[in-house]
């Protein structure tokens, strides 16, 4: 069974068909790209992919289960995280803190426990920590658990956002540009924390990336997206070479 399975999605805005008759289909483990020109559609998938918007059009099953719809929280609940095209922190709390809020939903105790600290939040909060700076480490991160999210170089404010999205425990990871506004350096180094992440996690993602490099050196499957509209789907080198693929993006 596939991971994603998206049918027919759709939504306008005013006139505008902003996503028309979208379908996709992951599997579990794929690293699969998204790409298209600029307002294709794409980050208005990741938004009714995330229950920010709900389709007038389609279904959308994770693993099975009809999410399509649903409110963020739930979705998430389900099993999608995502990164943000902008990066969003919690630019005021330390490292380590804006892990453990992607942990907060799997580790929990009553308000009342947190207000008398019963032994309880103690044990929870302890819990917390320790799976935070698991995290970190993996992202080498760990050295850096004490300072404010916001002091972090930004390719590290990159990884520590993925790293947050982990922590909620995802099936599957949605990465919106994750190498904007970053370096060659910065983006070689990316693309080896994203294969990692599908290796060691076992995880499945699906990204937005206008860096070609990035997208040629890690997708396996490309979908493009045109109008909000489907243009070509299938394997990466066979997408990229394909001459309307080629058409759309120099705009001929
Ligand atoms: N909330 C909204 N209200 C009105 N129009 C919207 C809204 N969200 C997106 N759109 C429109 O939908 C279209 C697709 O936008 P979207 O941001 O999904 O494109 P994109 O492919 O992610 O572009 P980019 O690569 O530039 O990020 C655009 O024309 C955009 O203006």
């Amino acid at each position: 069974m596939a991971l994603l399975e998206i049918k027919n999605l759709g939504i306008s805005f005013g006139g505008l068909r902003a996503v028309d008759n979208f379908s996709i289909t992951i599997e579990k483990g794929q690293l699969y790209g998204l790409i298209g020109p600029n307002g294709a559609g794409k980050t208005t998938i990741f938004n009714l992919l995330t229950g920010v918007y709900k389709p007038n059009a389609g279904t959308i099953l994770l693993d099975g289960e009809n999410i399509t719809g649903k409110k963020t929280m739930e979705i998430n609940n389900a099993g999608i995280a995502r990164t943000f095209q902008n990066i969003r922190l919690f630019k005021e709390l330390t490292v380590l803190d804006n892990v453990k809020t992607g942990l907060h939903n799997r580790h929990s105790y009553s308000t009342l426990t947190g207000i008398l600290r019963l032994p309880k939040y103690y044990k929870v909060e302890k819990e917390m920590d320790e799976k935070a700076i698991e995290l970190l480490k993996v992202f080498d991160l760990d050295q850096e658990k004490d300072i404010l999210a916001s002091n972090l170089p930004y390719g590290k404010q990159r990884k520590l956002e993925i790293a947050r999205a982990l922590a909620t425990g995802p099936k599957l990871l949605l990465l919106d540009e994750p190498a904007a506004g970053m370096n060659p350096n910065e983006t070689k180094e990316l693309m080896d924390t994203i294969r990692f992440v599908r290796d060691n996690f076992d995880m499945t993602i699906l990204l937005i990336e206008h860096d070609m490099k990035l997208v040629s050196g890690i997708c396996e499957k490309l979908t493009v997206l045109n109008f909000g509209q489907v243009l070509i789907q299938g394997g990466t080198a066979d997408v990229l070479n394909d001459p309307e693929v080629i058409k759309a993006y120099l705009g001929e």
